[in-house]
């Protein structure tokens, strides 16, 4: 039979290694099942291996897999999946527990034990997500007044730290908000309430000293392949926005190709009309928490998008989807927003810009593609979720960025050159909240 894994993140110093010591120091107790581990840390490999070696009776370590290179994402192919089957050839054991580093990403990690070799003599089975309750609260639920907090970028990129944690937080199954002690019950509830709307499939268990049942964490069942991609809060915020959800609300409002290009700034548009009745999990009204989608088929001017990024509101809390901003007619750009920062980056390219035998070719194999008769693919969708925000003042500013009537008419070659957004494939560029920023839309 597979052997099920529990795959463990969270941010730095968030509570994992004590969730793990917990676990293991409960199962070598009660003497019921084997656990075997692999850790690893940025940079510094095997502190958590000592630690939590030097507190259970794994056999010399043997059993505890550290890996040489540091982070998890970087060794995927080849390191993470040789280990763990080496460990499964080798050694008797009854569950796998896997703890990602403090700014590993899950999703790469998981597919290893969906789709990698690994996922023959494993099965994945709770994708757990450790959260600091103080930490939390302070970078996404606070009324921030004054000085944003700043997130550093990652030890090996330029990705901002709490862009990470966030899909951490997106992707798993089980979310873990730790260090229950630091906060009050109100903050708690509140942090508990944003979490809810961030991560909608999620359980949510709160704990100090990340104390835990091995059954809580262990052979739960929650992990689930399909959903796992498409359950965070703002892409189901879009998805059902788009009409392209799980088929169960014909809500085909705000994508009509007939959405003309020259009058669309003023539509009416998908905010208005957004998702309150649909029967997916959808985010607590409570707390002043709010979700929208802003869909547009018109670009974004970049000068005036990207000095936007710089003066967002402080109750926004998650921002991300596809933008299409003027003089990069090829890119489809990612706006992904969290904490302070907002990274774009190229993840692919407009359909439309394609030669028209790809285009129909595309378009054959995706027959749901929104397609705008002048425009094709390119659209600006973005989930927004808030906290106290002025939804509507946001989203009137959002159109202020995109292209006047007039601009729409200019030659835009212009946008190609000055424009701080990014150009090449998987390029990115980091915009931080500037730090002086007035809150415009409170
Ligand atoms: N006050 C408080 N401290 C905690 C709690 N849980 C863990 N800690 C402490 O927080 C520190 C970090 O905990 P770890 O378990 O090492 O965190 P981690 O997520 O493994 O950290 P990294 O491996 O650095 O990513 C340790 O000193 C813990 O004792 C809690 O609920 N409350």
């Amino acid at each position: 039979m597979a052997i099920p894994v529990t795959i463990l993140c969270g941010g730095l110093g968030a509570g994992k290694t004590t969730l793990l010591s917990n676990l293991l120091e409960s199962e070598s107790e009660r003497e019921s099942r084997d656990i075997a581990v692999l850790v690893n840390d940025v940079g510094e490999v095997n502190v958590d291996a000592n630690l939590v070696e030097a507190r259970t009776d794994l056999a010399g370590g043997d059993e505890l897999v550290a890996l040489e290179n540091g982070c998890i994402c970087c060794s995927l192919g080849g390191e993470l999946s040789r280990s763990v089957i080496q460990l499964w050839k080798e050694y008797d054991f009854d569950a796998l527990v896997v703890e990602a580093s403090g700014v590993g990403e899950p999703e790469p990690i998981a597919q290893q034990f969906v789709r990698g070799p690994a996922g023959g003599p494993y099965d994945l089975d709770t994708v757990v997500t450790v959260v600091d309750a103080r930490q939390f609260t302070e970078t996404f639920v606070d009324d921030r007044a004054g000085t944003p907090q700043r997130q550093g970028p990652d030890e090996t990129g330029s990705r901002p730290l709490a862009d990470l944690w966030l899909e951490q937080i997106e992707f798993c199954d089980l979310l873990v908000v730790n260090k229950c002690d630091l906060v009050s019950d109100e903050e708690r509830e509140r942090a508990v309430a944003v979490l809810e709307t961030l991560q909608p499939r999620a359980e949510i268990l709160t704990t100090e000293y990340s104390a835990l049942e091995p059954d809580q964490v262990l052979e739960t069942g929650l992990f689930d392949p399909a959903a796992a991609r498409e359950s965070a809060g703002w892409k189901q915020a879009i998805e059902a926005a788009a009409g392209e959800g799980d088929g169960h609300d014909d809500h085909d409002h705000g994508h009509d190709h007939t959405e003309s290009t020259t009058d669309d700034h003023d539509h009416d548009h998908d905010h208005d009309e957004h998702t309150h009745d649909h029967d997916h999990d959808h985010p607590p009204e409570r707390y002043g928490i709010e979700t929208e989608t802003y869909h547009r088929v018109r670009p974004f001017h970049p000068e005036r998008f990207t000095a936007l990024l710089e003066d967002l509101p402080d109750g926004l809390v998650r921002a991300k989807g596809l933008c299409w901003v003027a003089g990069r007619e090829r890119q489809a750009l990612t706006m992904s927003f969290a904490g302070t920062e907002t990274t774009l980056e190229v993840t692919g390219r407009w359909v439309a810009s394609f030669s028209e035998e790809r285009q129909e070719t595309f378009r054959q194999g995706q027959p749901d593609l929104q397609w705008d008769e002048e425009w094709g693919d390119r659209e600006s969708r973005l989930a927004i979720i808030g906290r106290n925000l002025s939804m509507d003042a946001l989203i009137a500013r959002l159109d202020d960025c995109l292209l006047t009537d007039e601009e729409m008419d200019d030659d835009w070659s212009t946008y190609e050159t000055e424009n701080p957004t990014p150009t090449a494939m998987g390029q990115t560029v980091t915009i931080a909240v500037s730090s002086g920023h007035s809150n415009r839309t409170d």
